[in-house]
């Protein structure tokens, strides 16, 4: 079943010289899976997720077709609608949790006003659930944790309790914008184990942005691959090492290889036409 249909998506920029488009007709749907976007920086994969949340910065303009979300087109909606959308039926969580905790506030108190901002409800109840939801993402000790500010936590902690927060008013869909390069590979494993069980118990659409291909092949059901604000492919994750597109394989080609030991870097020329480029220091 569709969760969300995005269809025909621009993101613009008005500058001095005409208009910069950082996605340019981007369409895709999403279902209760793990759909990863991938690509290199600048290729438009966070501005993706941001406009689905219209929440992109001025002077910033997003056109679509439609985004639909279970068939309701969030394009239309008005500002006080949408702010509903994105705190329970879409939730979004970003590379640094730090950016989104408040630090001079106990993370017991953030989750709690989280909690009963989406339910009327007694504050006994509202902490009761918040334990609940930090047990949810595996946090062992979430009494102390509660009692924590934000800066007593690690990164891979913070990003837990962000996880654990976006998920208190039970969102369709989560939009993870690179949540877990910040951390370390075991940490790493843990939170995405979490969204995982995430996406299969509460049947959530999961969108993964991540720059890292390794890992969204491994993690994904599906992937889009993205250049240049377009969509070049789109695959199952499985498959992603048999890509066709050369942008897709040039980015597989560039990983590192420890069976494969190699000279040169391969560079992307914009019209797809591809050429060796000799490493730094290296005899070409
Ligand atoms: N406020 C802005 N004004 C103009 N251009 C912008 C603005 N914000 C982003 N861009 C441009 O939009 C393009 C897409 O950015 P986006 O953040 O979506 O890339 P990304 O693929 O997520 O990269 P990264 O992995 O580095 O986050 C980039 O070229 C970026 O420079």
């Amino acid at each position: 079943m569709t969760l969300l249909d995005v269809q025909n998506l621009w993101v613009k920029f008005p500058n001095r010289q005409g208009v910069f488009d950082a996605v340019r007709g981007v369409s895709f749907s999403l279902g209760r899976e793990r759909l990863g976007i991938v690509g290199e920086s600048g290729s438009g994969k966070s501005m993706t997720g941001r406009a689905i949340l219209r929440l992109i910065r001025k002077p910033g303009i997003v056109q679509a077709d439609h985004i639909a979300l279970e068939g309701r087109n969030l394009l239309n909606l008005p500002e006080v609608e949408m702010r509903k959308v994105r705190g329970q039926q879409i939730s979004m969580v970003m590379q640094d949790p730090k950016f989104s905790l408040n630090p001079v506030m106990r993370i017991g108190d953030q989750i709690m006003e989280a909690y009963l901002l989406h339910n009327r409800t007694s504050k006994a109840q509202a902490r009761a659930k918040s334990l609940e939801m930090l047990r949810a993402v595996s946090i062992n000790d979430p009494e102390r944790v509660m009692r924590a500010y934000p800066h007593e936590m690690s990164g891979g902690m913070g990003q837990r309790i962000m996880i654990a927060m976006m998920l208190i008013p039970d969102p369709k869909i989560l939009i993870a914008d690179e949540p877990t390069s910040a951390l370390d590979v075991s940490v790493q494993r843990q939170v995405l184990d979490i969204m995982d069980g995430l996406v299969k118990e509460r049947g959530m659409g999961l969108i993964f942005i991540s720059h890292d291909l390794n890992l969204v092949s491994e993690f994904c059901d599906r992937v889009l691959i993205m250049y240049a604000g377009q969509i070049v492919e789109v695959c199952d994750a499985d498959k992603l090492h048999d890509a066709q597109h050369p942008y897709t394989q040039g980015l597989l080609q560039s990983l590192p290889r420890l069976d494969q030991p190699r000279k040169y870097l391969p560079v992307l020329q914009r019209e797809d036409d591809w050429q060796k480029a000799p490493i730094a220091g290296d005899q070409a």
